[in-house]
């Protein structure tokens, strides 16, 4: 098996998987986030502890298998008693008795177990440790404690075995674990993970007694991997010197340092305070546990002259043999419980005051080798041990506050406790809001019941009312005939009154009372009823005479506006009548053949004379007429719907037009317009006619010839021409077209 000069064997890390961790009913399964100390911790009292020691037995090497091949071993070893004898000669040996005796056969696994074990579990608990290998050099300190256990993973030792418990106990969630590692040389205490740190202060707490290295290299580790990483750094820093007794001699101190930190809960019970049996407990109080555990591989004890140290090594030898002295002298002193223990003679026992005497649980093993040559050696490293065994500590917890965990643990509980009453508050508002809902459809439907309820008891009372005025009528009906009757006997046989005569007044005052109460309230109805009615008719009836007055107005216009046509119709007949009259009267008198039949294109002129002459004659009717009724009103009624009236409207024009001074006139006021337009309605023949001889006598005037030509005139003479049944009209009709053709200029 290959292996470095230091003990460790070289090859790639293999290991077993953490031991499983031990039952403790006071600490949690692994992973649980916190502990509760047990009871000592709780009381604050520091148990007894003595120092335990076992004693280890090299197996013979090859160099001693060669040079003791004639010799016995120097001790004889009796494990199952627990006891060792070291012989002093053939026929006489000492027995010396160990808390445990491991044979050169013992197991790396037995020897954890029964050295180191229970001050692991003591470390997990909260206690500070101490593990330790002392023996004269080559006799496999290193290797019980170092050992990495690469190549063959049963070689490992204390220290790998140790961290595997640990991290199978811890949690990584509120533990953690920190490791430094030191070496003292030559009174040197220096840094094994940064060495260029060598001047690490020794600082000792006069109240706890607790010894720090406050300088050294603090590694926080969370797994195996990292520490054995860490571990194989510190054994490659550490000084190893040979020496002619060893060649892979350890010429230092080597101290392993694991700072554990665990999170722990302490409960008061407040019902053990109060002595009743309440069961109110104060929240339980965040408490760090801090341990730690020493794993020490001090220097090899042989004596300088045997070594043959020279020069540097001797002043080695003399440092190392000076530290252990001073080491064996504490522990003589406390074993005999000496008033004063010498730790600081030396800073080893500076660095281990805490473990002998103080209050850490300390496992120490001394290794032994088997050569009687060196018997001086294993038996001054027994006498070591069985010193060491006489060493009393007082174990103690160490426990702080944890300010950091209650801070984050009361942040939490406030989170929680605030979201809590936020919850809260939302399922009381919504709470508050459905009461509210539902109060308010509550107080509806009582309030329809109510009314529901008031409905029927009016109705009811009513019904009732009403029953009691029957029943009382029909009392009264009835009382009155008895009352008759009982009268009729009374007055024919003088006897008594009837019995029920009150009665029967009373319930004729209350019927009277109800009566008159009806009766005024009857008459109440109709008054109002009255005055509604009388309102209404005041309204209706203003309203009918406005319409009345209205149409009569109406009426009255239109009365006006018949009145006005027939007056100008009865002039207008008038006047033709008067026309025709002088026409017959000059026919009479022989003048002239007919009135239109001399209307020829030959007798224009003659026409035109007679004309003038009936135009003379009624002169004065005309301009009556005109000033009467206005040109303008006459042209109008040529428009009328009255046929009658167009008929004598166009008569009195055609007489009008006659006149010269009016033609003129008629012109302009539009009055050619308007027969042209007679003549272009097909009108009936006698209108038509007599418009044609208007339009004859209009263009008479030689002004208006071509105004009527311009107009359409000779088209709608010749169109009324065409249509003409009565020879009259034609005879009209030719005398315009010859007027227009201007007979008076040829
Ligand atoms: N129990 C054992 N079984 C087998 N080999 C062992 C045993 N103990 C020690 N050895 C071997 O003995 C040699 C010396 O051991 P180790 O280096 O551990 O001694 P040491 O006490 O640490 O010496 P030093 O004080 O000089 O460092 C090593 O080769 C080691 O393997």
């Amino acid at each position: 098996m290959a292996s470095n000069r230091n003990g460790f064997q070289r090859g790639s890390a293999k290991f077993d998987r953490p031991l499983k961790s031990r039952p403790r009913p006071s600490s949690p399964s692994p992973g649980s986030a916190l502990r509760r100390p047990n009871a000592a911790a709780r009381n604050g009292d520091a148990v007894p502890g003595r120092v335990r020691v076992a004693v280890r037995l090299r197996p013979r090497n090859a160099e001693e298998m060669m040079a003791d091949a004639d010799f016995a071993d120097c001790v004889e070893l009796q494990p199952e008693l627990k006891r060792l004898k070291l012989r002093r000669n053939n026929w006489d040996s000492d027995t010396y008795e160990f808390d445990e005796v491991l044979t050169e056969f013992a197991s790396q696994k037995r020897v954890y177990e029964v050295v180191a074990k229970p001050v692991v579990e003591s470390v997990l608990d909260g206690y500070n440790g101490t593990v330790m290998a002392y023996g004269q050099t080559g006799t496999g300190k290193t290797f019980t404690l170092g050992r990495l256990g690469e190549v063959d993973a049963s070689d490992r030792g204390i220290m790998v075995r140790s961290m595997e418990d640990i991290f199978a106990d811890l949690s990584p969630d509120t533990d953690s674990v920190t490791v430094s590692y030191l070496q003292l040389y030559m009174e040197t205490l220096q840094d094994l993970l940064n060495p260029a740190n060598d001047n690490i202060p020794i600082v000792e707490d006069p109240r706890s007694g607790d010894v720090s290295m406050p300088g050294a290299t603090l590694v926080e580790i969370t797994d195996q991997h990292s520490f054995l990483e860490l571990l194989r750094v510190g054994e490659a820093n550490r000084i190893a010197a040979n020496t002619k007794l060893n060649t892979e001699s350890s010429r230092s101190h080597a101290m392993l340092m694991v700072h554990i930190k665990r999170s722990v809960l302490e409960n008061e019970d407040m019902s053990s305070q109060n002595g009743d049996a309440s069961h109110l407990t104060k929240p339980s109080k965040p408490l760090v546990r801090k341990s730690k555990l020493v794993v020490v591989d001090l220097a090899g004890s042989e004596r300088v002259h045997k070594s043959g140290s020279e020069g540097h090594m001797l002043e080695e030898a003399k440092s190392i043999n000076l530290s252990l002295s001073s080491l064996g002298k504490c522990i003589n002193a406390l074993a005999e419980n000496n008033a004063h223990v010498p730790f600081r003679d030396s800073k080893l026992t500076r660095m281990l005051r805490d473990s002998f005497g103080g209050t850490a649980r300390t496992s120490l093993i001394v290794t032994i080798g088997p050569s009687p040559r060196h018997r001086g050696e294993t038996s001054s490293t027994i006498l070591f041990g069985q010193r060491a065994m006489k060493v009393e500590n007082m174990l103690k917890i160490k426990e702080e506050f944890d300010y950091k965990s209650l801070s984050r643990k009361l942040e939490i509980q406030l989170d929680k406790l605030i979201a809590e009453n936020e919850r809260q508050q939302k399922a009381f508002e919504d709470e508050v809001e459905k009461v509210n809902f539902e109060a308010q459809c509550r107080i509806a439907e009582v309030e329809r019941n109510f009314a529901d309820a008031l409905e029927k008891e009016r109705l009811k009372c009513q019904m009732e009312y009403m029953e009691l005025v029957k029943e009382l009528e029909q009392k009264l009906v009835l009382n009155q005939e008895r009352h008759d009757c009982n009268s009729f006997v009374a007055d024919n046989e003088e006897g008594p009154a009837s019995s029920s005569t009150d009665d029967v007044a009373e319930v004729k005052m209350l019927l009277e009372t109800e009566r008159n109460r009806r009766k005024a309230a009857e008459e109440e109805v109709e008054h109002l009823k009255s005055q509604l009615g009388k309102h209404t008719q005041a309204e209706a009836g203003g309203d009918v005479e406005i319409i009345k007055l209205r149409n009569l107005l109406e009426d009255e216009a239109n009365q006006k506006k018949r009145l006005e046509e027939e007056i100008i119709l009865l002039r207008s007949q008038l006047l033709q009548l008067n026309f025709e009259a002088d026409q017959m009267r000059r026919c009479l008198d022989g003048s002239s053949g007919s009135t239109y039949s001399a209307m020829d294109s030959s007798t224009t002129q003659v026409r035109h004379s007679q004309f003038k002459d009936v135009a003379n004659g009624q002169k004065s009717s005309v301009a009556t007429l005109f000033e009467q009724v206005g040109l303008q009103k006459i042209l109008s009624l040529l428009e009328s719907d009255d046929a009658n009236v167009r008929i004598h409207a166009v008569k009195v024009v055609a007489n009008l037009a006659a006149e010269e001074a009016n033609q003129k006139r008629i012109v302009e006021a539009g009055g050619l317009t308007s027969l042209l337009m007679l003549l272009r309605r097909y009108e009936d023949e006698t209108v038509r006619r007599v418009a044609a001889g208007a339009i004859a006598n209009l263009a008479m005037n030689e002004a208006n010839q071509e105004l009527i030509m311009a107009e359409g005139g000779i088209t709608l003479l010749s169109m009324t021409a065409s249509d003409a049944e009565d020879p009259q009209t034609l005879r009209m009709v030719a005398g315009a077209i010859a007027n227009l053709c201007g007979n008076g200029r040829y």
